[in-house]
């Protein structure tokens, strides 16, 4: 049992950490934070607004400063954008106070879910197979390192996918009372 006081969704574009988190959070009687989301809210920006005006290290230093104050919290289901687990400062906040859960999805399912989509500048240009495989294989080692749980999201519809990720969180993660 691991007694982390949130829950962290973490894995590639496209596998269900802000559909999937919403209604895991709704099905566990918490609060839903996505980082994406947040930081638009914080901002006045969307995403791909901010890596076009301060490129994705103006991008990544905005979502470490959001995810060092969000993780402050407790009773929540963040889901974190797909590179948040690059930074190991983001790493520690998330490890240090989430149960964190790897969601695992295939480049094919990825690539069906995301085809038409235009709000993640990573996969704006160039061939989306190929991104999305040079970035699983940078990524995908670093998931799994960080997780407490592996979770493989593929072909499950998102309500099922809620379903059975929170009756396999029951028998591994416990949250603290409050002080
Ligand atoms: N289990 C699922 N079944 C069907 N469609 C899904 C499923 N999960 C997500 N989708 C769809 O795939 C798209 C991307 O999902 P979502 O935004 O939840 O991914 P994400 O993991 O949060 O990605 P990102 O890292 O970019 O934030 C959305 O259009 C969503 O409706
Ligand atoms: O995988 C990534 O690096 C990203 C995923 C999205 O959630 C956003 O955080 C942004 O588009 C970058
Ligand atoms: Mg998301």
């Amino acid at each position: 049992m691991n007694p982390a006081p949130n829950l962290v969704l973490v894995g590639p574009m496209g596998a269900g950490k802000t559909s999937i988190g919403k209604k895991l959070a709704e099905r566990l009687g918490l609060a839903f934070v996505d980082c994406d989301h947040a930081l638009e809210m914080r901002t006045g920006a969307t995403v791909p607004t901010i890596f076009e005006l301060e490129g994705e290290p103006g991008f990544r230093a905005r979502e470490a400063a959001l995810i060092a104050d969000v993780m402050q919290g407790r009773d929540q289901v963040v889901a974190t954008g797909g590179g948040a687990v690059l930074d190991p400062a983001n790493r520690q906040a998330l490890a240090g106070r989430g149960f964190v859960v790897y969601l695992q999805v295939s480049v094919a399912q990825q690539l069906e879910r995301l085809a038409r989509d235009r709000s993640r500048p990573l996969l704006a240009s160039g061939d989306k197979r190929e991104k999305l495989e040079a970035l699983a294989a940078q990524r995908g080692p670093v998931y799994a390192a960080l997780a407490d749980l592996c979770f493989h999201a593929d072909g499950l519809a998102v309500a099922t996918a809620a379903e059975r990720l929170q009756a396999q969180l029951a028998s591994q993660w416990q949250r603290p009372e409050a002080a």
